[in-house]
This record gives structure tokens, sequence and C-alpha cells, in this order.
């Protein structure tokens, strides 16, 4: 797929950040290996993945993104603030792009350990950032071809 000249937002939560960083780091390296150029690429930080769905959002808004980004990682607690997060999270990031008509990727990694965590950042299960980068520039893409 050719990503030269998609722009591209990417957003990502600051919570749990040794994990969120390998996430960002799979989407930067993979969107470059689609061809999107660096100029072309946005980063915002946002405290946690509940904070992703109000920023991705403004940027899609914006008219400046042909695809927006959300990468976060929801660990289960001791708590059930791990449900709360992780569903009002997706459920977010799911109207982002319904309502903005911007392809907006679900790239929240929910995971029980930190385990289970670092294994889809980068480890033997892949990198969910990486995955989320593709599934961008192939959305944008067919977005545009069906406009
Ligand atoms: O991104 C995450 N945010 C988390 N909480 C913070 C949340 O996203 C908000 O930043 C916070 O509630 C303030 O709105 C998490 N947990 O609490 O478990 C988590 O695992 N991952």
């Amino acid at each position: 797929m050719n990503g030269q000249g998609l722009r591209v937002a990417v957003v990502v939560a600051r919570f749990n950040e040794f994990v969120t960083r390998q996430l960002l780091n799979g989407a930067l390296d993979t969107l470059s290996r689609h061809g999107v150029r660096e100029e072309d690429i946005g980063v915002a930080w946002v405290p946690g993945s509940f904070e992703l769905p109000v920023v991705a959002k403004t940027l899609a808004q914006t008219g400046r993104y042909d695809s927006v980004i959300c990468l976060g990682a929801v660990i289960r607690g001791e708590t059930d603030h791990y449900e709360m997060v992780a569903g009002q999270s997706a459920g977010g990031i799911a109207s982002v792009g319904l309502e903005t008509g911007v392809p907006t990727i679900f790239g929240v990694l929910t995971a029980e350990n930190m385990d289970q965590a670092i294994n889809r950042a980068g480890g033997k299960s892949g990198n969910i950032g990486s995955n989320s980068a593709t599934a961008a520039v192939e959305t944008a893409r067919l977005v545009q071809s069906i406009k």
C-alpha cells in the first residue's frame, strides 16, 4: 500500500508509557515503511486511554488528517476501573470515526497483565501499534477511493 501523501495523526496515552512508547515506535516505523512522510505525521500525548477519543475527535475535525490512530495500554488492576477505561475508550474511538468520517483506528491494547501487554507491544505476539498503522493506511486509501 502506498502511504505517500497521506497525513496521519497518532494520539498516544502516557499511562503505562513503558508499553505505549513501544506501540508508538511500531506505528511510526510501519507508517514510514508504507511511505508516509515524517512531516505528514502528527503525534499527541494524552494522560490515559480515557482521553484518547476527545483528542482524536479534535484532530479529525481539523480536516488536516486522512486518518487518526489511537494508541493505549489498559492493563487489568485490582479494581474494575480497567473495564470502564477500556470500554469507554473503545466506544469513544469508534464514535469519532463514525461522527467525523475520518478513519479512526483502535490501537488500545487490553491485557490481563504486563507480560501480555509487552508481548503485544513488540514481543512475540507482534505490535498492535504496527498493525494499527497498516489499518490506518489501508482504510484511509479505501475511504479516498470511495469519495
Ligand atoms: O490508559 C490507561 N489509563 C488508565 N487509567 C487512566 C484513565 O485513562 C484516565 O486518564 C483517568 O481516569 C483520568 O481521566 C488505566 N487504568 O487506570 O487501569 C490503564 O490501564 N490504562
